[in-house]
């Protein structure tokens, strides 16, 4: 483990380098690792560790969208390919990648076959930290960790094929057999992580609630949609306003900013957009504070979790997300971007 400045707090992580591939392998030799659930995680974090020599095998419903992608991905039914209670039996880790929400309901089958000395891993804080709300409270002779990456599972098998890596944050929430930290270190590296920092279950499934809802998704839909009312009722036209206020941005700018920073993409600016960007970021900071402290304290209540639950443990709560995801689609902005995106001169090759 190796102790780093994150602008001026010292923090432990872990890279490949001090915890190289070949040390994981040799710590999980003896494992066999179950993927639980093939939606967006399980096939990232299945196939990256079967590339990287693992023991794993897949859990999936049969008779379901996810088992056939599964075997499409090369799984085989019977061999490396198991209904969810076969696989949980032949584990000795079980990666619990089913929607948060699946979880609770999967959850008695899954318990049964945590036997002692076994490991439960989650990708996400939510079922263990709120377990008042799912139920979800592991046998005391198991260990209990989690590798939560930092990103969809889609990059995760991009990066991975790419040679790179996502980051992903690393907890041990119990630790039956003295070997929790070992094994959570050498599954985060098999899984295809770029670098792990240290967190627990409560401080990711908090800070994790609050960027999906925040500036990773849903604050910058809603400051799009700001913006882009503002230029259309000033008589601008949509793909002027598309471009001003998403495609410079996905195109041109961001890249910039994961580069090297903000101040480096400025600087890559005229210097009439620097000095309006550096008077205008400390009023929007201004305006949206108070929304990311509600958002906070919504999380911390535990009444996001709670909506989560019962929204998304619904039989239908795939078609309800479907609809909204295509009145967000069908808005006209996001329709003058499906025009923008289809001019990009790559598109036309
Ligand atoms: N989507 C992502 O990229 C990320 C997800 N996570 C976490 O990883 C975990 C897995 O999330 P996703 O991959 O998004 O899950 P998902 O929503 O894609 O679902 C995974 C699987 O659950 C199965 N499933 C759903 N309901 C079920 C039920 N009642 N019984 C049995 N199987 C059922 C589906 O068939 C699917 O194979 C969650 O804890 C999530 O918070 C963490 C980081 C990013
Ligand atoms: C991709 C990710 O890490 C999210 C946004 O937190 C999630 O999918 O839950
Ligand atoms: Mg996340
Ligand atoms: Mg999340």
């Amino acid at each position: 483990m190796a102790k780093m400045n994150f602008g001026g707090v010292v923090e432990n992580v872990t890279t490949r380098e001090e915890f190289p591939l070949s040390k994981a392998l040799e710590v999980l030799k003896n494992e066999t690792i179950a993927v639980i659930g093939y939606g967006v995680q399980g096939p990232g974090q299945s196939l990256n560790l079967k590339d990287n020599g693992f023991n794993v095998i897949v859990g999936q419903r049969k008779n379901s969208k996810t088992w056939d992608k599964a075997v499409a991905d090369g799984w085989v039914p019977g061999k490396t390919l198991f209904e969810i209670e076969e696989a949980c039996e032949k584990a000795t880790i079980i990666q619990y990648l089913l929607s948060d929400a699946a979880q609770i309901a999967v959850w008695p089958s899954v318990k049964k076959h945590l036997t002692a000395g076994k490991a439960l891993y989650f990708s996400h804080g939510f079922g263990a930290t709120y377990s008042d709300r799912t139920g979800i409270v592991p046998p005391k002779d198991v260990d209990v960790i989690m590798i939560a990456p930092k990103g969809s599972g889609t990059s995760l098998r991009r990066l991975f094929l790419e040679g790179r890596g996502l980051n992903s944050s690393y907890a041990v929430l119990q630790d039956a057999t003295g070997r929790a930290m070992e094994r959570v270190i050498a599954l985060g590296i098999g899984v295809g992580s770029g670098y792990l920092f240290e967190t627990t279950f409560k401080r990711e499934v908090y800070s994790d609630l609050t960027g999906e809802r925040g500036t990773l998704m849903g604050a910058i839909q809603g400051i799009f949609a700001a913006q882009y009312q503002v230029l259309r009722e000033n008589g601008h036209t949509p793909s002027e306003a598309f471009n001003e206020t998403v495609e410079e941005l996905t195109q041109s700018l961001m890249p910039l900013v994961g580069e090297n920073g903000m101040d480096w993409m400025y600087a890559n600016c005229s210097t009439t957009a620097q000095r309006g960007a550096l008077d205008w970021w400390k009023p929007f900071r201004d305006a949206t504070l108070p929304v990311f402290k509600k958002l906070y304290a919504e999380v911390a209540a535990g009444n996001e979790a709670q909506r989560s639950i019962d929204s998304n443990s619904k039989p239908d709560y795939r078609e309800k997300l479907n609809q909204e995801l295509k009145e967000l689609r069908e808005s006209e902005m996001w329709q003058a971007g499906a025009t923008v995106r289809s001019l990009r001169p790559e598109r036309n090759k």
